[in-house]
Order: C-alpha cells, then structure tokens, then sequence
C-alpha cells in the first residue's frame, strides 16, 4: 500500500456494475435532495421508491445493451491507476456519489493511510448543485474535520483541459468542415436553473470558449451547436434537446461531443452511441459520430495536473 500524506480524491456519480447496483443508483439518486428537492425526506423517499419500481426494468435494458454495466468503473480505475504512478507523493482514490465506493469507506482508508491533506475533485467540468454540491457536500458530512481539504472549482475554462478536449474532436473526423459540431451536455430540470443553478450559463460559456479555441486553431465546423440529453420525467428541462437539434440536419454529418463528462458511462455509450444513433437513422443523418470522453487519457491526465498545480 502507497504512503501518503495527500491526497487526491476523484469525486463522480457512479454507475451500475449489475442489476442490483442499478436499483442501488436510482435508489440513491432520487433519495438525493440536490436532485429530488422536495423538503420533506419522507415524501421524497416515497417518489423515490415509486421512479425507482418503473424505471428500474427499462433502464436495466439499455445497460444489457452495453454490456450489463457502466463502462464509468472500469475506466475510473485506469484513470486512478495512471495518476497514482504519477503523483508519486499523492494516494489517487475515488469516491462515488450513489454507488461503490462510497464516502464514508474511502474515508476510512485515507484515515488508515494517514492522509492529512485532501483535494476534492469532483469530475464534473461545470458546477451544478445535482452533481458537484451533492458530492462536495456528501463528503465533507463523513470526513468532518478530520483532514485539511481543499475543493477544486469548476475548471471549464482551464486552457490545458480545453486544448484535450479540442484535440479529441479534431482527431474524431477528418474533413471537419463537412460535420456539424453539437455539444450535448446532460440535461436539468427548468426549475433547478431557475433556483439559481450556474449550470446552463457555465455550460454556454464552455461551448463559446472552445468554440473560439477551434477558431484559433482553425478547424472549421460547417456548423456548431449545442443540445442537451437525458430528460427524464414530465418536467420540462434545458433545451434545446438533444433529438429535436438532430431533425436539423438530415443528410448531413454530426459529430457528438459530450460536454458534460469526462468518463464514458451509460449516457455516452447507450444513450448517444446506441439510441440517438438510432433517431439519427430515422431522421436521415448521412453519418453521426460521437467522440470519446477524455477518460484515461495523456492528455486528461496532463490537465489534472495543471488544474491541481502540479507541473
Ligand atoms: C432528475 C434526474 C436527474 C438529474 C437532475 C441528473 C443530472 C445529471 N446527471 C449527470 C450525469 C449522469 N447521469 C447518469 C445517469 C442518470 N441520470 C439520471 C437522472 C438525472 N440526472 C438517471 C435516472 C440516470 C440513470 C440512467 C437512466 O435511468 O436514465 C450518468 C450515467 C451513470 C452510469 O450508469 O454510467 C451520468 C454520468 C450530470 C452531469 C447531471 C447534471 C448536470
Ligand atoms: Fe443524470
Ligand atoms: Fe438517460
């Protein structure tokens, strides 16, 4: 076991391994008050139980066609594996909001380590409270004032991180000029913006900046847009979604690049990989691509760094 005395923790959602990790998920995620927020643990607890029992057979289908589980795991684990061979001085954990492994084991672990400092990282670009509050706040009710921690910020517009996510897409398609770029980023409830949630305006800032940094680069889309995925429920949220900007372009080229995340996990390889591709068909798309998350790679790895002032 590596020494320490820092360390890093990799803070995310988490994602089913198995059936019974998908109830665990939903179970864990609409019992969340940062996404559910209704007062009242109580009747939150019975909406809870109620999304879960007619969710939960229909979305288990959409993970057996991936596989059985989320690739969100198994790449997590490449990506901690890489960063502990590089921080030397650092033990790289992970901490998953509504599945394994949870706050208060990891704590634990770091405790018997002998961790004093901590970095939080949530691996959510953009700050929104049903991703990043939620995980920040998770961890520091367990950790209490056990260690010195720091939180990192919302790091959309670190330049190193920006320039990996502009090498992805330039190496997605070769003629980019004949692909119009959306972004789609997972959606929210309306009335969650509306609260005061800087989600949707820190993921508009995003698209303009790397659109500038495509400029600056001169790579050149025929167009670029952004869209947003994974409404689930009847209220209304961000739009517009995600199959409504794809009717724009029948016979055309699309490329997909998911703004939101940093893992490739059920929403990238079902969601846009197997069903939009599948809406895309109907509507006469020419081609539809999506490009990969930053996952595990050099580049991901190089803007960790830099975002936690290690060069
Ligand atoms: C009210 C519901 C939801 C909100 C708000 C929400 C916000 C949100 N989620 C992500 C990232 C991910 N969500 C994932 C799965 C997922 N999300 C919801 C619901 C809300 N998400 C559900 C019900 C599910 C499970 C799948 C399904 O039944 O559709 C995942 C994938 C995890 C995996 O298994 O691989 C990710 C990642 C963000 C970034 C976000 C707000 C900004
Ligand atoms: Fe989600
Ligand atoms: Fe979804």
């Amino acid at each position: 076991m590596k020494e320490c005395s820092k360390a890093l923790v990799l803070l995310n959602m988490g994602g089913a391994r198995n059936k019974n990790e998908l109830e665990m998920f939903l179970t864990n995620m609409f019992n969340d008050k940062n996404i559910l927020t209704i007062k009242s643990d109580f009747f939150r607890s019975l909406i809870a139980k109620f999304i879960v029992k007619s969710r939960k057979d229909s979305a288990w289908k959409n993970y057996e066609a991936i596989g059985g589980r989320s690739p969100i795991n198994p790449l997590t684990e490449k990506l901690l594996s890489k960063l502990n061979d590089e921080l030397t001085d650092t033990c790289v954990v992970q901490v998953m909001r509504y599945t394994p492994p949870f706050a208060q084991e990891a704590i634990k672990e770091l405790e018997k380590k002998k961790v004093k400092e901590v970095i939080l990282f949530p691996m959510y670009p953009q700050y929104s409270t049903t991703t990043t509050k939620s995980s920040v706040e998770d961890f520091l009710f367990f950790a209490k004032r056990k260690f010195h921690i720091k939180v990192i910020e919302p790091f959309y517009k670190n330049r190193v991180f920006n320039e990996a996510i502009i090498d992805t897409i330039k190496n997605s398609v070769e003629k980019h000029e004949e692909y119009n770029l959306i972004f789609s980023a997972h959606g929210l409830p309306q009335k969650i913006v509306d609260s005061g949630d800087p989600y949707e305006k820190q993921i508009n800032e995003h698209v303009e900046i790397l659109s500038a940094l495509l400029e600056e680069e001169n790579i050149h889309f025929k167009s670029i847009s952004l869209a947003y995925q994974s409404k689930v429920g009847p209220l209304k949220w961000l739009e517009p979604a995600l199959d409504e900007e794809l009717k724009k372009f029948r016979d055309q080229k699309v490329l997909i690049y998911p703004i939101a995340f940093l893992i490739d996990n059920s929403e990238t390889d079902f969601e846009l990989s197997i069903e939009y591709n599948e809406e895309a068909k109907k509507i006469g798309i020419e081609e539809y691509k999506v490009c990969k998350c930053l996952n595990d790679g050099e580049n991901f790895i190089k803007a960790i760094k830099d975002i936690i002032n290690v060069v």
